[in-house]
């Protein structure tokens, strides 16, 4: 067994890979090639610490895997003297046929990059016959937290939206992150924007990516025809869009045994979903009205993180053998 660690994970990981696997992650899903449950949440000492699992088992011969996720939510984290992530996560990554574990694969960078690679992913199935060319679309990030900022470098990386606007509720962390986006693109595009109801003003895209246990987007606000990823989760999955927005929207989810518990609020209120976004990767589901406004509730799937985890783990392997040979090869010349 062996144990791959978080800069191990982030010199292997590349957007285009981890878009790849999340998407044939979510496909696996809606044609029934994946066996997974609802994330199990227990609170620590009744408090708002959280510890998460998430088993999943995907069958594909890329990125088939079986493995478990176990993910920690400590808000007070990043306060600490010495601060670390508030969400900490580790993948173990098991054989098939035996059930032991190859390797631990360290899953916090992974959380990060599969979460916002699959608000790319149904951004580019749900909404991507109204992208433009150009840069004249504007995308609205609320939240510039760590998912807030995955997000952006994401969403920078595989679009080319013309205007980046930022909201975050702590002023000075929301404008923090704007000046260090600008910086690392030496670009003006990311703005703060302090005002909710105008950061959302003729926004094309929106992400919402915060803990809030309130709206933080009004239905009001958006404009027709706007695509919305929805993936902050504070004690529900459905609290940063007010229920009119819902309402009104087409919503997609990304697997339904998840939507069925996470989601059970939205349900009992008589809220009847679009469908998987892995219908819409396959071509059976599409929303027929340009003006309607598209939700994708993005709740985080344990079969991407075993997509993931299978694909570190052969990129580790394989330049692992790849030292050694040439190492040998090196021996044997000398
Ligand atoms: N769907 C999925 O697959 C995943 C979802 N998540 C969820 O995404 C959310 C963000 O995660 P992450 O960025 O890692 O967390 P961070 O702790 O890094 O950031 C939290 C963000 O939420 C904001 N926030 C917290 N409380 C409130 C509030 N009451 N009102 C408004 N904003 C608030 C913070 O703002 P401030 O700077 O003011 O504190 C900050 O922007 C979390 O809810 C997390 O559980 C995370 C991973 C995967
Ligand atoms: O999918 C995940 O991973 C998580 N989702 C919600 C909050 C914790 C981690």
């Amino acid at each position: 067994m062996i144990y791959i660690n978080e800069t191990e994970v982030l010199k292997l990981l590349t957007w285009d890979e981890t878009f790849h696997a999340v998407e044939v992650s979510m496909r696996r899903v809606s044609e029934g090639r994946v066996d997974q449950i609802a994330r199990s949440k227990i609170k620590i000492l009744n408090r708002d610490k959280l510890l998460f699992t998430m088993p999943g088992y995907l069958d594909d011969t890329q990125y088939g895997a079986m493995g478990c996720k176990l993910i920690t939510v400590f808000p007070n984290n990043s306060r600490l003297p010495k601060p670390l992530p508030n969400l900490i996560a580790n993948i173990f990554y098991m054989d098939e046929e035996t059930g032991v574990i190859k390797a631990i694969v360290a899953g916090t960078e992974i959380t990060k990059w599969r979460t916002a690679a699959a608000s790319a992913v149904a951004t580019k199935h749900i909404y991507g016959k109204k992208l433009k060319p150009g840069s004249s679309q504007i995308l609205a990030i609320f939240g510039s937290g760590e998912q807030g900022r995955i997000h952006a470098h994401c969403f920078k990386y595989f679009f080319n939206f013309g205007e980046i606007r930022i909201w975050n509720r702590t002023v000075s962390n929301g404008q923090a992150l704007a000046r260090e986006l600008n910086e690392t693109y030496k670009t003006d595009i990311f703005k703060f924007v302090r005002d909710r109801k105008e950061c959302v003003d003729g926004a094309d895209v929106i992400i919402t990516v915060t803990s809030s246990p309130e709206p933080v987007v009004l239905a009001d606000w958006v404009k027709p025809g706007a695509h919305i990823n929805a993936v902050g989760a504070s004690n529900t999955h459905f609290s940063e869009l007010d229920k009119k927005l819902y309402d009104c929207s087409d919503v997609f989810i990304d697997y339904w045994n998840g939507a069925k518990v996470e989601l059970k609020g939205l349900i009992d209120e008589g809220m009847k979903f679009k469908g998987e976004v892995g219908e819409v990767i396959k071509g059976n589901l599409m929303t027929v009205d340009e003006r309607k406004i598209t939700i994708f509730q993005g709740l985080g799937m344990a079969v991407e993180d075993c997509a993931m985890a299978r694909m570190i783990y052969d990129k580790f392997m394989n330049n692992q053998s790849n030292q050694k040979s040439s190492s040998t090869q090196l021996t044997k010349s000398i």
